[in-house]
């Protein structure tokens, strides 16, 4: 459960205060996700989310976040919207973290995501992108290579802890990326941690994608490779080339990829991968301890990246040129 700053019905009864949007009803901390403390709010006209923003969210970068919410929405794609208060300002303090309300989407995401849900991911990434295009506000990424080492700097003495033989996958591949990390691919907003438990569906059809904190500026063939790896493999080894196959090729039913960005793909499947196996390390060994979350498994990502390490090409994800 991702509650790391409790805040109490009274609290948010005065925080309320600021907002046209009725009376506060029920106020209970969200069981999932990792990253900020969200709480489902319901008050007499309407249910919201109610997120304060936690440590790996940078309060400068908010703007960017929720700008981009209404940007996408303007542009027909279903994400939450942020909610203003009386003076049309959705940024607030609450339990001393930055804070703020959001529209609720309806619908579930999918625990055993099927070809149907990743053809239609690949749908929705290809708007986003599509729709971020003239998005004016920019971020940079800030886990991209030199984020990967900086997190690695702060976890590289416990890795063998945690799993045998991490530190020196983890050296050995950095150094790789360092000497073939591609340059010049097509750039622009990306979500770049588009898991299922991300996007919403409605009786089988994506009905929202939620929780863009990590979104920023980036190749746009790194947001498809983050997504490869969440959504296309069982359990986690055995690679599914049917769910890429489908992915990718709705995908590029509305942006075609480059020869450039086709062949990079294996490339930036393994840099995604170890990004998030660099999170999810550091996340195991830095949790606040009255947290409460569960951190997510670093394990899975080592044998997803040595899945892509071993590929002779982007052939294997089911596509060809
Ligand atoms: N706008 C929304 N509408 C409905 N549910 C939401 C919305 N935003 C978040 N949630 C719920 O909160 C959970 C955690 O949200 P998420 O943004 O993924 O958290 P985190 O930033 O901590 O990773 C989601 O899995 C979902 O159940
Ligand atoms: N998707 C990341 C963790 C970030 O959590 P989210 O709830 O914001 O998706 C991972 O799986 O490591």
């Amino acid at each position: 459960m991702a509650v790391y700053t409790e805040v109490f019905d009274d609290d948010v009864s005065a925080f309320l205060a600021d907002y046209d949007i009725g009376r506060l009803r029920v106020l209970k901390g969200i069981a999932e996700g990792v990253e900020n403390s969200n709480y489902l709010l319901i008050t007499d006209q309407a249910p919201y989310i109610l997120t304060l923003y936690e440590r790996r969210v940078d309060p400068a970068d908010l703007p960017f976040f929720l700008g981009l919410l209404r940007h996408l929405a303007a542009r027909g794609l279903p994400c939450p919207q942020p909610v203003p208060g009386r003076d049309g300002e959705p940024l607030r303090t609450l339990g001393g973290r930055p804070a703020a309300l959001v529209t609720f989407l309806e619908g579930a995401w999918a625990r055993r995501p099927e070809v149907s849900h990743c053809a239609q991911l690949g749908d929705a990434l290809a708007r986003l992108h599509l729709a971020g295009l003239d998005y004016p506000l920019r971020r940079a990424n800030s886990l991209a290579l030199a984020g990967w080492h900086g997190l690695f700097e702060a976890v590289r003495e416990a890795a063998d802890g945690v799993i045998p033989g991490l530190r020196a996958l983890v050296e050995t591949e950095l150094a790789f990326l360092d000497a073939h990390w591609p340059a010049g691919l097509p750039a622009g907003v990306i979500h770049a941690d588009l898991f299922p438990d991300n996007v919403f569906f409605l009786d089988g059809t994506l009905s929202g994608v939620i929780d863009f904190y990590f979104a920023c500026n980036d190749f746009l063939a790194y947001d498809l490779a983050v997504c490869l790896n969440a959504w296309c493999f069982e359990g986690e080894r055995e690679f599914n080339a049917t769910k890429a196959h489908h992915m990718i090729s709705r995908y590029q039913k509305h942006r075609p990829l480059s020869d450039a960005e086709f062949a990079a793909l294996p490339l930036l499947a393994r840099g995604a991968a170890l990004r998030f196996l660099l999170t999810r390390l550091y996340d195991w060994l830095h949790t606040p301890p009255g947290a409460l979350v569960r951190p997510k498994d670093p394990q899975e990502y080592v044998h997803k990246l040595r899945f892509h390490q071993a590929i002779g090409g982007a052939g294997a994800y089911g596509v060809t040129r």
